[in-house]
């Protein structure tokens, strides 16, 4: 039979390790596809012809990425270009010309994938997104397949690799946090905008993609509550390690008997458990599914070779479902279209978990009993406390405290409170807290 010709867009970081995999597992992948795949036509902007091993089996290479997606002789369409725009008008050209696509692009899918999925699905193509979350883990073959009999209960985990990567030489080496971004940049971890992975919107969109395929709810990047990594302070980092735990930046979404909540942000975790020992440019999912229980899924969440496997792994499936019946095939998100739930996704405000808060306050007499006297009225009860001894001749103490569960609005009051003291000098710094257990 002859090879499926394939049509790739960008050569960078992805697009060149796609390359690289398809050209050095050629005979294995096509034994397992049960035909070759050839990139008949390329294009990209900028490249770096040296980088990439393969490249020379690539038909021809262009930088007009339109033509690539009008070509008739392109039956898939790879889009490793990255940003919302022009990709969508890509993915909606090619879709539209009736070639599948194959995409690592979580922003495009988070942002545009309601869209996306209901013209493919009414052209009867098929969308493949496994490299936009976590990278080379199989998350999405996971959650769409491998976990379809359960109800879904929660998902948390660590999904930015740049952002693991920074926060563990931060931990480990004590190293400054715009040197390890800097690494992080040159090996091809970042986002073209880093302040995606550093503020959590890169975690975010991976999040929102999880969410709609754990519990059947339509793609709703907005709704998704995102705090990323750049004001934790290394004395947080020693504080927490002080009282048993690591901080990680998690993405969590959990059904609840209200909502559904959608949040990434920082997170106390106990260090004894698995996603505490998650480090570097690793990610990790953990996956609570009623039937089954816990399930862990891990590997690396960036990089050339990790992230083109899952490319290819998409290629693979879109090859091998080339002559299936479209309505036969896996929904895109898990879930028949039409059998998509409208549970409400919840404000952070209505979300409950404990916390880590961090109060400077004017070393006095009484400061401490007025803080813990407000957490009382507001119904928080603390779990520990730790009060940092100031040094000679300061008048200012470092006080540490965990709460129990507590609704976020709740904690929000008693923090203005707080804050609102003579006493209190500087904002409250506040982390959430998970156990990861049941
Ligand atoms: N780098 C990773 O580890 C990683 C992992 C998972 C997913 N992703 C996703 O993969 C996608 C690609 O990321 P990357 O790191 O390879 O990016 P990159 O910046 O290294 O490469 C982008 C490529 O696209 C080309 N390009 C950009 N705009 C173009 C246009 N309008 N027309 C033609 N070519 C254009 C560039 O010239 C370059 O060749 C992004 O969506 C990213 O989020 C990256
Ligand atoms: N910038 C992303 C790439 C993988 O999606 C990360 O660091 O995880
Ligand atoms: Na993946």
């Amino acid at each position: 039979m002859e090879p499926v010709k394939v049509g790739l867009l960008g050569l960078g970081t992805v697009g060149g390790g796609t390359v690289e995999v398809l050209t050095s597992n050629a005979a294995e992948i096509a034994r397992r596809a049960g035909r070759g795949i050839e990139i008949a036509f390329a294009a990209a902007r900028e490249y770096r012809p040296e980088s990439i091993n393969g490249l020379d089996r690539i038909g021809r290479i262009g930088d007009d990425a339109f033509a690539v997606v009008e070509d008739p002789e392109i039956e898939i369409v790879i889009e490793l270009i990255g940003g919302y725009s022009p990709a969508r008008e890509l993915v909606l050209k090619a879709i539209e010309n009736g070639k599948h696509v194959v995409t690592a692009n979580k922003a495009l899918i988070a942002k545009h994938g309601n869209e996306i999925f209901a013209a493919a699905r009414e052209r009867g193509v098929v969308v493949g997104f496994e490299a936009a979350v976590a990278g080379g883990i199989p998350i999405i073959k996971a959650l769409r397949e491998g976990l379809a009999a359960n109800h879904i209960e929660w998902i948390a985990g660590i999904i930015n690799g740049t952002g693991n990567f920074i926060l563990t030489e931060m931990r480990d080496k004590g190293r400054d946090f715009a040197d390890v971004l800097a690494e992080a940049q040159a090996l091809g971890y970042a986002e073209a905008d880093p302040t995606f992975d550093v503020e959590g919107i890169d975690a975010a969109h991976k999040l929102t993609i999880m969410g709609s395929l754990a519990f059947g709810i339509p793609l709703q990047f907005e709704r998704c509550f995102t705090e990323g990594i750049s004001k934790i302070g290394a004395m947080d980092v020693v504080y927490a390690a002080e009282l048993g735990y690591r901080i990680k930046h998690l993405g969590i979404a959990r059904r609840s008997e209200t909502g559904i909540e959608l949040r990434v942000h920082p997170t106390l975790v106990p260090e004894r458990r698995l996603l505490a020992n998650v480090d570097g440019v690793m990610n990790a999912v953990l996956v609570k599914g009623d039937a089954v229980g816990p399930t862990l899924y891990y590997g690396a969440g960036a990089g050339a070779l990790p992230t083109a496997s899952a490319v290819v792994a998409d290629l693979v499936d879109v090859v091998r479902s080339l002559t299936t019946d479209p309505n036969n095939r896996v929904p895109h998100l898990g879930f028949q279209p039409d059998a998509l739930a409208d549970t409400p996704v919840l404000r952070i405000e209505e979300v409950e978990t404990a916390y880590y808060l961090r109060i400077f306050a004017l070393d006095q007499p009484g400061v401490m009993a007025r803080i813990a006297s407000i957490l009382g009225e507001q119904g928080i009860s603390i779990e520990a406390i730790k009060q940092k001894e100031p040094g000679e001749g300061e008048t200012y103490v470092t006080m540490v405290m965990l709460t129990h569960r507590v609704l976020e609005g709740r904690m929000n009051e008693a923090i203005a409170r707080i804050e609102a003291l003579d006493s209190v000098q500087e904002p409250v710094m506040r982390i959430r807290m998970e156990t990861l257990s049941g």
